[in-house]
Parts: C-alpha cells; structure tokens; sequence
C-alpha cells in the first residue's frame, strides 16, 4: 500500500506540492493525472526518496522508502527511462540490476521476455534503443526484483498504440495479482483504459481523487434545447438548480425524470437529456484544471 500524507514540496518559493494526500490499495491501478506542472512527478519522486518532502510523509507499506529493506524487491520504479549509459546493451543494464537486487541471471531473460526485449533488442546499446524500447527497458528493470508495488512516471511515452496496449494488459494483470500499481500519464484514454482509482492535481494541490466509475459518472442531469434562457426558466421555477454545462448545454441537478417532468409541465422543447457525466476523463480533466487534456495524442498516433 502507497500511503501520501499531507506532503508539501517546496523548492525555495515554488510550492510544488501542497498538503497532497492519497493512498492505493493493493490490486488497484491508480492513474495520478495533472497538466503540465502540477506536481506529479515531485510528488511521485517525493515517495521513492529522491526528493525530500518540506513537510509531511510518502510511504510504502508504512515505511519510507529509504528505510525498506531492498526497496528494489519491493518498489519497482521507472521515472526516467532516458537515464541509462548509452553505450550498455539492455542485457547489461538488466544483469547489473539483477545483481544490485541479488536476483538471479535467469531472472534478466524472463523479464526481457515479459518485456519484449528478448533476442537481438536485449544485445543492442541503449544509444540505439528507440524511445518505446528504452520504455520497456525501463520497465524491466522495474519488474526484475518481482516487486509488490509499481511507481510509474509517464510508462506509456513513446510507446506505440501496440506498446500501449500490451503495457494496459502487463499493469492490469500485475494488480489483478494483488500488486499495487501508481501511475501518471499525460495520456487520458490510457489512463481511462487502465486505472480503477484517480487521483487529479493541479497546481500542486489534489482537486480530485476516487474511483474511476464514481469520478466519472458525474452528478445530475445535462439538457439543451433549442431556446436555453427558456429552459434555464422553466427549470429554476420548478426549483431545479442549473448550472452552464459543456458547450450550449444546462446540468440540472436532478435526476433525468424529475428534469423531463419539470420541462414537459412547462412546454419547453428539448434537443437532448441524459445523465451528466458522460464527457468521459477529458471533460472531467478539463472542468477540474481548467486545461484540455492529451487524450487526443493516442487518437493521432492511430490515425
Ligand atoms: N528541482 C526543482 N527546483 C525548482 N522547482 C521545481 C523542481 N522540480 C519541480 N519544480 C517545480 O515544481 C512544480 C511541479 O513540477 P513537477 O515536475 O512535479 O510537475 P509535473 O506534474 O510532473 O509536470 P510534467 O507533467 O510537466 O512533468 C513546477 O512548477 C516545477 O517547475
């Protein structure tokens, strides 16, 4: 279990992070989610003893990550996948690891394996290691020590729509196993595709956390007609509160039949009336922070 508590990150006057607290329960996919520069990645360093928290705690099954013993058989971690020796082959960078970890050599050929590195890929310099390569690598090395809990930063950058998806399969069945997974990614149907729990930061501060179904399903009614002053009136005199929605739209806060009711009594003409909530991450995204997600990214690599 990965345990934040009240954690704030200062770096001389930049707050980086502020009074962030969450945990992720064991055979859970936690997606951690913020734009650019909200402090995903301090917070994330924050838990695996490479930045010191200002105030506060980020533990792993209750203990700081420099106090667990062989926290690589423990933690698996990949925050950088770039920061490897260039001129090592993924077999060395691997069978260094393994011996740091004191796991055995045969370990370095499952994990290639499991990783898709196996064969040729796993004798080639890292100098030569596509972006997506050196991500499986990365993660790897993550798996090598046969860990409990994963710490991801970004796992899914340059991975293709092929990578990304065996990368959905690899975490989802780690935590169906019982392990703990927390991840952040700018890319939000992939974050949609794989986590059950959400956490949302923005500007350091969490603004958002739950569980995925829950998040998403959002609260009360979206409606939209052809005259959207009439039907704010007609919905306000039935004692409806409104509120503007995505676009031209109005959310009622109320469920789908008291809404219907309430404009039918008043003749108003609808165009649309559903459930609120079905915007999916991105709108969820954009309405907490403010900014558009990267969604769209998964969608361009496709097409
Ligand atoms: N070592 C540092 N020194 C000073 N400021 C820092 C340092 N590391 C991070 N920050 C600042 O803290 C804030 C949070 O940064 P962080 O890298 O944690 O965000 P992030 O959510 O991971 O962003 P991104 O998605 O761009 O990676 C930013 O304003 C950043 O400039």
């Amino acid at each position: 279990m990965i345990t934040i508590d009240h954690l704030t990150k200062r770096y001389g006057a930049q707050v980086a992070v502020s009074d962030v607290s969450f945990s992720c329960q064991p055979g859970t996919v936690t997606g951690f989610l913020g734009p650019n520069g909200a402090g995903k990645s301090t917070t994330l360093r924050s838990l695996v003893g490479l930045a010191t928290p200002t105030s506060g705690t980020a533990t792993i099954a209750g203990r700081r990550y420099a106090d667990l013993p062989n926290a690589g058989r423990q933690v698996g971690v990949l925050l950088d996948a770039g920061a490897q020796h260039a001129g090592r082959t993924g077999r060395e960078v691997l069978s260094l690891s393994a011996m740091v970890l004191g796991v055995g050599p045969e370990r370095v050929d499952e994990v290639l394996g499991r990783v898709g590195l196996a064969g040729r890929p796993a004798g080639k310099r890292l100098g030569n290691y596509s972006l997506g390569m050196r991500q499986r690598l990365g993660l790897a090395t993550a798996l090598l020590g046969d860990p409990q809990v994963l710490v991801l930063d970004e796992p899914a950058n340059g991975l293709d729509p092929e990578g990304i998806f065996w990368m959905r399969g690899l975490l989802r069945g780690f935590a169906d196993r019982g392990g703990t997974v927390l991840l952040s990614s700018h890319l939000l149907h992939e974050i949609e595709a794989v986590a059950d729990q959400l956490v949302v930061i923005s500007g350091g501060r969490i603004v958002a956390q739950g569980s995925k179904d829950e998040l998403l399903a959002g609260k009360g009614t979206l409606v939209r007609g052809p005259d959207r002053a009439l039907l704010d009136r007609a919905l306000q005199a039935a004692g409806i509160a409104v509120s503007p929605g995505p676009e031209d739209a109005l959310l009622a806060d109320a469920d789908a039949l008291a809404v219907g009711q309430a404009v039918a009594a008043a003749g108003v003409v609808l165009t649309e009336l559903r459930p609120a909530g079905g915007e999916g991450l991105e709108g969820l995204f954009r309405s907490l922070t403010g900014h558009a997600g990267a969604g769209q990214q998964v969608e361009e690599v496709l097409a």
